[in-house]
């Protein structure tokens, strides 16, 4: 992590009216609100109960609080949960806005005990209870299509599952996408250290951003945002880069490979989740590299999409491996990209003509 990168970011009160944290008081928009005053406020209301709901979890689940989806990924009862609550809660402020969620009640259905255990955790985070039908039909509520008109969150209950399950980083992803343009990006992230150099001092952060807007961090218990933006960072050799734990959402070789070309010596940050585009964001990490590890894998909107606003408010740039902008509008996958490139924006150009250079090299290899 840069030097010049932490002294970017400056703490001063959000320009907005904030609201009480303790309701979901933002039915009524300020007369003199800023554009998505209200989604914001409600998107981040959202995150909050959901991540509190996931904090509870955090650590404590057994195996049989987790179940193997088709594509044998794992989805625990904090994902189910998270998805009921934060689905709720957008449907009571925003009747007419669809939602693109990642999970649905099918497993749920089949699992009697893990259902209960479910509507247990949701209700613990909402004002009022709901039954256990309302709590599967609020988590199906997520099942829109997506697509290039109107509006539409999308949501990732618990991104990085598998970082949840080691007792590592995760996130709540919510993005609202209008005409296939993502407006408002808010990303909870309970374990994430509010500075990446003090692993062990406080957790748990907020990442908020509206287009044109900026980007902010906040606590989970606090109103008062901090403005953050990337590093100013413009030596490449002196960058750190960033990827997935995971070895099998994105190639390390071929991201050591690129690191190498750039003459980066810093070893890269391993970490699950949408918390690497945070990290970027407020200027702890330069890079963030997630080349494709198979052909035929599709990313998923909610994966990125709170994620990418959020780095470019911040200052930053975010495309795919061709360098082509990601595009939120043709369903719920990311079906016309390929992996994912995010840099502080400075050091993009170079960053891209490296990974054009290892990815033809990586080709030519398996064509031999
Ligand atoms: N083969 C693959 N390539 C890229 N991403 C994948 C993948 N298989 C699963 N993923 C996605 O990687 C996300 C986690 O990202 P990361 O590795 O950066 O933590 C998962 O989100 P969930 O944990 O929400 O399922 C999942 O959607
Ligand atoms: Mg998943
Ligand atoms: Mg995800
Ligand atoms: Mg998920």
């Amino acid at each position: 992590m840069s030097k010049a990168a932490q002294s970017t970011a400056s703490p001063r009160a959000h320009p907005y009216p904030t609201r009480s944290s303790s309701r979901l008081s933002a039915s009524k928009p300020e007369p003199t609100a800023a554009p998505y005053a209200k989604e914001r406020a409600v998107a981040i209301q959202a995150v909050i109960r959901a991540s509190t709901l996931c904090q509870g979890v955090f650590k404590k689940l057994v195996s049989a609080e987790t179940i193997t989806k088709k594509d044998k990924s794992p989805v625990t009862v904090a994902d189910f949960g998270a998805q009921a609550v934060v689905n709720n809660l957008i449907r009571a402020e925003f009747p007419e806005d669809p939602i693109v969620g990642e999970e649905d009640s099918k497993d749920l259905r089949e699992n009697a005990e893990t259902r209960e255990k479910v509507v247990e955790l949701a209700n613990s985070v909402l004002d009022k209870p709901l039954s256990s039908d309302e709590i599967l039909e609020a988590i199906d509520y997520g099942m829109y299509e997506g697509g290039p008109k109107g509006r539409f969150w999308t949501l990732d209950p618990i991104d990085g599952t598998k970082g949840f399950l080691r007792g590592e980083q995760f996130a709540v992803a919510l993005a609202l996408v209008e005409d296939g343009e993502v407006k408002v990006g808010v990303l909870g992230c309970p374990n994430l250290p509010q500075k990446l150099s003090d692993p062990e001092g406080p957790r748990g952060t907020i990442f908020v951003a509206v287009r044109g807007q900026g980007a902010f961090e906040r606590s989970l218990d606090s109103e008062l945002e901090t403005k953050i933006s990337v590093s100013p960072i413009t030596n490449v050799s002196e960058t750190s880069f960033c990827e997935s734990v995971e070895a099998g959402h994105s190639s390390q070789g071929e991201a050591a490979q690129i690191a190498q070309l750039l003459g980066i010596t810093r070893p890269s940050v391993r970490m699950d989740s949408q918390c690497k585009y945070g990290v970027l964001a407020r200027g702890d990490a330069d890079i963030y590299l997630r080349l494709p590890v198979s052909a035929t894998y599709e990313e998923k909107i909610w994966d990125h999409a709170g994620g990418s606003i959020i780095i470019e408010e911040a200052g930053g740039k975010v495309c795919d491996i061709h360098g082509k902008p990601l595009d939120f509008s043709i369903g719920r996958t990311l079906r016309d990209n390929k992996g994912v490139i995010a840099s502080n924006g400075s050091i993009h150009d170079a960053v891209m003509e490296a990974v054009q250079k290892v990815l033809q090299k990586s080709k030519e290899e398996k064509t031999v």
